[in-house]
């Protein structure tokens, strides 16, 4: 699914206007309607206190009064008064409003006409949309103040107050949204971590924008949903043998981080790959053997770490290193001499990472559509810190096209920046996640999906999709605190049961 900018979604909303056809004030009835019915049935308050501004933002928030007011909830509208005389949709909310006497409209000019927002209340936020162009300050800034003071829930209409849409909000006054309906579909802004103290839990409204209208755009920025992750699935043949899904090659694991091996390889295994065999140090060959006995091993000849290629990597169909080897200097030579040799779809994770980063001259030497998956730190590591998580997404778009390759950006809606410019946000996934041995988990997805013959993209896009999914699946029946990356890796079959 594409992910379109605010100017796309405005133009989405003009086209649906021109094409359906309806009028504005229509299309933000429906809006107001969907989210009136979201409210109705989701909250329990005493009060509405409904916060406008005077454009279409706070026109749907005038209409979502009337609606609440006709569900027989209690309403009272406050407007910031400013020198606009408002858009035309507002306006003609504003006129319906006006003439429903029973609903009390106050206008803000200053600081002193601020309502006391009692505990019990529920705050809509209709103060600012997508038609935000420069930070709050003044008397809007106050009145966002304001709202995040009081202890009441805010649930912002279509976004928070003070939030852009499609770059960083850092240093904005915004509003602090227990909820955010918006409309059709995700904006970039609902999809970075820098943003999540502000957007609470985001609901899409579907208000039947014309759906002719995201074939004529071009983005650059896609999601990875249940139907992109279907597509790029195949299952498997009936009349097929181990040999048809691969042999995967997993270089991780040292003294002390066997486990690292241990989960990179069972979730190679359990995402499909024909055979799979894990090179780990002497000390771990008991430990893989007895944890994934499904796995062959290559016993390093050191004890406690990795330290050369004693194989031919022609042998495998895709490679994985990384999770746990460590970044000593024979880590560093075994990596260097991989990315030499190596004529296979190869990932690089953690550790491996971690070595680039180290000796940045090594960058030169990975082959076209290598996938990296680093977590944003080992990002900073490897091309530098960003300034904020757009800015982020930017450099890692740069880095994959520079380099040619794919860079798997972890976090809670991992990044996947493709070589051809092109990126895609994951919607899979949750918090409890966020523990030591996640990532070794998506590497043994990545290289397992490799070895079987996806390609680079296709394999980024699914192993990230499912591995969200298997994680979604594991909280679901454990929880997110108790969840262990073993727990996501015994979920990854369902998770495949749901494409
Ligand atoms: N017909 C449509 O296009 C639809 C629009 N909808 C709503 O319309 C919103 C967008 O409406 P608008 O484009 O009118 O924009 P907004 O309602 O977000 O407000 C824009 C107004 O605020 C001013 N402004 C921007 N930044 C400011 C700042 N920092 N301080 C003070 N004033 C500032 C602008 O100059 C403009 O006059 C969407 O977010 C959505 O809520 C929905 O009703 C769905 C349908
Ligand atoms: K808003």
């Amino acid at each position: 699914m594409k992910l379109l900018n605010a100017e796309q979604i405005r133009q989405w909303d003009a086209f649906t206007i021109k094409n359906e056809p309806l009028s504005s004030l229509e299309l933000m009835e429906r809006a107001a309607n969907a989210c009136a019915r979201w409210i109705v049935q989701n909250t329990l308050a005493e009060s509405y206190y409904i916060f406008c501004g005077k454009g279409n933002n706070g026109g749907d928030g005038l209409a979502i009064a009337r609606l609440l007011y006709n569900a027989n909830k209690k309403v009272a509208v406050y407007i910031l008064e400013s020198d606009a005389k408002g858009s035309d949709d507002y306006i003609s909310n504003f006129n319906i409003l006006h003439h429903l006497s029973a609903i009390p409209i106050f206008m803000i000019r200053g600081e002193r006409d601020l309502p006391e927002l009692p505990f019990n209340c529920i705050i809509i936020d209709a103060l600012f949309g997508t038609g935000l162009n420069r930070p709050l300050t003044g008397l809007a800034a106050k009145m966002v103040d304001h709202i995040n003071n009081s202890i009441a829930p805010a649930i912002a209409i279509d976004i928070p107050s003070g939030l852009f849409g499609d770059h960083s909000s850092a240093h904005n006054t915004i509003v602090k949204a227990r909820h955010t309906l918006s409309f059709q579909v995700l904006k970039t802004a609902f999809l970075v971590a820098e943003n999540e103290p502000w957007i609470g839990h985001v609901h899409i409204m579907d208000i039947n924008l014309h759906p002719a209208f995201p074939d004529e755009v071009s983005t650059p920025f896609s999601i990875i949903n249940k139907s992109l992750a279907s597509r790029e699935y195949r299952p498997r043949n009936a009349f097929a043998h181990k040999g048809n899904f691969g042999h995967a090659l997993l270089i991780a694991g040292s003294w002390g981080k066997a486990g690292a091996a241990v989960l990179c390889s069972r979730a190679c295994l359990r995402t499909g790959a024909g055979l799979v065999t894990a090179h780990v140090p002497q000390s771990g060959v008991t430990v893989l053997q007895t944890a994934v006995p499904e796995a062959m091993v290559f016993p390093d000849k050191e004890a406690e770490q990795v330290s050369g290629l004693n194989y031919d990597l022609n042998h495998f169909t895709a490679v994985g290193i990384g999770p746990g080897i460590g970044t000593g200097v024979k880590q560093q030579l075994l990596l260097k001499e991989l990315l030499e040799h190596i004529q296979r779809p190869l990932v690089l994770d953690a550790d491996a990472l971690n070595i680039l980063s180290e000796n940045k001259a090594l960058l030169n030497l990975l082959k076209p559509d290598t996938i990296l998956t680093p977590h944003p730190k080992e990002f900073a590591r490897l091309f530098g810190e960003a300034a904020d998580d757009f800015k982020r997404i930017e450099l890692a778009q740069t880095k994959a096209m520079e380099l040619s390759i794919f860079i798997v950006l972890k976090g809670h809606h991992s990044f996947v920046a493709c070589p051809d410019g092109t990126g895609y946000f994951n919607i899979t996934g949750n918090a409890g996640m966020a523990k030591g041995g996640s990532g070794d988990a998506l590497t043994g997805m990545v290289t397992s999906l490799l070895a079987q013959g996806y390609l680079p993209k296709e394999a980024a896009l699914l192993g990230v999709f499912l591995h969200g999914l298997a994680g979604d699946l594991a909280a679901a029946s454990g929880g997110m605190e108790a969840l262990l990356a073993s727990d996501l890796i015994d979920h990854i079959g369902n998770a495949f049961k749901q494409l």
